[in-house]
């Protein structure tokens, strides 16, 4: 049976949580309950805080987990990344208080620096030869100039709200981060086979969702051009409508290329289009 640790509470949880059920793995959370095990899939899922996970990870008390990749990086522990997971999305960032004048990332020469992250933070403003004062501490890192702690923070950034409303502006993005699936570096060939199941779920679930399902009519001389714009997963799928010279074509279309692929589509003389979403995709 596979371990696998997830955030109890937070900002992966949800999604976390959504992702599991997406492939179609049930299991029970919330309640309290810190652990469960799936009842359709050989797992057991261990809620715990995000800090704990990578070292949950190297000692083998769970063989899989999700986190963050600022906190795989700066707990430093040797786990493997198994898969990019596109949720949870942020950039941890330098910040200093609105009004202050910034000139670069020397200004910070001999300065305070709040910090949840002072590994890496420590190893950006090293390889930048700035040397300052870094002052962990573990939450509400943006309160700290103006309760005189630190002259600047560096700290999670998403929408850029919390730095707003504590009178703060982001000047230095130091690294970039999404959730992710680490493993233990010495699975047996047993639980690797579990993995290697669980992941072919989880990239149908991520190709379902940059993806589309189309249906549309189209005059028979524009099924060349439309198919050609239509490659699908091998080729579209044509067949004739009940009314003479026209045709139906199914195909499936990257998110990404939605719009400028529908606009060429309908200028070719398509009509009807059905856009649909696609639960799984299956290569
Ligand atoms: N505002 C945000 N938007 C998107 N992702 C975020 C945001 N804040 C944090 N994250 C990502 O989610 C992870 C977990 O963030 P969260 O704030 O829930 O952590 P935490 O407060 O340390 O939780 P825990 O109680 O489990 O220790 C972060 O390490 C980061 O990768
Ligand atoms: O740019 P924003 O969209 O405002 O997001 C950034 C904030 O989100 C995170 O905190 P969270 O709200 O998860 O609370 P926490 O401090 O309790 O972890 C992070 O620590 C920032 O404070
Ligand atoms: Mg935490």
């Amino acid at each position: 049976m596979l371990r696998i640790a997830l955030q109890k509470s937070g900002r992966l949880s949800e999604d976390s949580y959504q992702l599991f059920k997406e492939c179609g793995i049930r299991f029970d959370y919330g309640t309290g309950k810190l652990k469960s095990v799936s009842s359709n899939f050989p797992a057991e899922f261990l809620f715990l805080r995000d800090d704990d996970i990578p070292g949950y990870v190297e000692d083998g008390v769970a063989d899989l987990g999700i986190v963050g990749e600022n906190v795989a990086v700066e707990t430093g522990r040797p786990v493997q990344t198994v898969h990019k997971l596109g949720f949870s999305k942020c950039r941890l960032s330098i910040a200093i208080p609105r009004g202050t004048n910034w000139g670069g990332i020397q200004d910070l020469q001999g300065k305070n620096i709040a910090t949840s992250y002072p590994n890496l933070l420590g190893n950006y403003l090293a390889e930048q030869g700035v040397q300052a004062d870094i002052h962990e501490i573990s939450g509400s890192v943006e309160i700290a100039p103006s309760i005189g702690l630190a002259e600047a923070v560096c700290d999670i950034v998403s929408s850029g709200s919390t730095l707003l409303s504590n009178g703060l502006k982001e000047v230095e993005t130091i690294f970039r981060s999404e959730a992710i699936l680490i493993a233990n570096s010495a699975l047996d060939a047993e639980k690797q086979a579990l993995v290697d199941k669980l992941l072919f779920r989880i990239k149908s679930v991520q190709a379902a969702k940059n993806s589309k399902y189309i249906v549309l009519n189209a005059p028979n001389q524009a099924l060349p051009q439309i198919t050609a714009l239509l490659p699908g997963m091998r080729s579209p799928t044509v067949t004739p409508l009940a009314t003479e010279g026209w045709s139906s074509v199914h195909s499936v279309l990257n998110e990404n290329d939605f719009w400028e692929n529908i606009e060429a589509i309908r200028a070719a003389g398509a009509e009807g289009i059905l856009v649909i979403p696609i639960e799984k995709m299956i290569y």
